[in-house]
């Protein structure tokens, strides 16, 4: 039987727990973690994932505050909102909603936000940390410490001997997740458009994790029988049997297909989005224990 994993009921434990941890820590100090989330322009979708965060911050028991900025707006004025927000110390965490309208140099802001509040774990410092195997003392970007929470589930701890595929060389995705497999000492490939001969890759994963951006791309003869399926894919594709005009979101893996093969498979959607948002307040969490000298908790 195909398990087909649930990331939005184990999302919903991850924020159960920060919310306890949060709880705690004001008990303990007078001081409850602050999030600052910070978008720039009018995409619709990314509009939506904020006012989620900004929803979740305030469920979870946090200062939540939420800055909404022109799509005009230039590098200078972003900056120094960064900068504002680096300096108050009642905020814990700064996101910057990705992607920023094209005028605007994302990495410049992304590498301007300190390290100890860079709660989507894209700052070098961060990155590196990770990629030395000293991600306990840094933040790891949410999308694949949320993947990699929904792998142990199904592998356990640890993936020794186990092959993994992560397709996709994204720095929101695809380096962190094979880093956090490789920490878990599975035998880790990245995949990618430039690779040759992906499905015949991808037929020797024990664990096949797709962020291409490609709707279903990935199909039942990619899939090795029992493998562990991750689809990371968020794309709205038109679905006329709807009615006109209609969508439906799908993942990166043609899912019905690659169930009836798989071991274990996440749905697009319900399997990853959810924990996206969910690390997000784990890393706030830990955050702001770390600037109150306080152990953080673990998710
Ligand atoms: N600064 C960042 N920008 C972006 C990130 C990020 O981690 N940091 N990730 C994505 C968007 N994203 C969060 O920002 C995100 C995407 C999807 C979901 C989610 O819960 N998806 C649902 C379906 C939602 C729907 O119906 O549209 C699911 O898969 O079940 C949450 C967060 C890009 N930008």
């Amino acid at each position: 039987m195909t398990t087909v994993i649930d990331g939005k009921k184990t999302a919903a434990s991850v924020v159960e727990a920060v919310t306890v941890a949060a709880a705690a820590l004001e008990r303990d100090t007078g001081r409850r973690p602050g999030l600052a989330v910070v978008i720039v322009g009018n995409d619709p979708a990314s509009h939506a994932y904020v006012s989620s965060k900004s929803r979740m911050a305030k469920q979870c028991g946090f200062k939540s505050v939420q800055h909404t900025l022109a799509e005009e707006t230039s590098q200078q004025e972003l900056m120094e909102l960064v900068a504002t927000l680096n300096a108050d110390p009642e905020i814990d965490g700064v996101l910057v909603q990705l992607p920023l309208p094209k005028h605007l140099n994302s990495e410049a802001v992304i590498q301007s936000i300190l390290p100890e509040k860079d709660v989507d774990g894209l700052h070098v410092v961060n990155a590196g940390k990770l990629a030395t195997g000293d991600a306990e003392t840094g933040l790891v970007s949410c999308t694949p410490a949320g993947a990699m929470i929904l792998v142990r589930q199904i592998r356990g701890p640890d993936l020794s001997g186990l092959n993994a595929l992560v397709i996709g060389r994204s720095n929101l995705f695809g380096k962190p997740m094979a880093q956090l497999l490789l920490a878990a000492n599975a035998t880790v490939t990245i995949g990618h458009s430039k690779s040759r001969d992906l499905p015949a890759l991808a037929r020797q994963a024990d664990i096949l994790v797709a962020a291409v951006g490609r709707p279903e791309m990935v199909k039942a003869d990619w899939v090795k029988p029992g493998a562990t399926v991750i689809d990371v894919g968020i794309n709205r594709v038109a679905a006329p049997e709807k009615g006109e005009g209609k969508t439906r979101l799908v993942g990166d893996v043609a899912f019905a297909e690659c169930a009836a093969v798989a071991g274990a498979i996440s749905p697009v959607p319900g399997g990853v989005g959810p924990m996206t948002i969910a690390m997000l307040m784990a890393n706030t969490v830990i955050a702001a224990y770390r600037a109150q000298n306080k152990p953080a908790p673990k998710f």
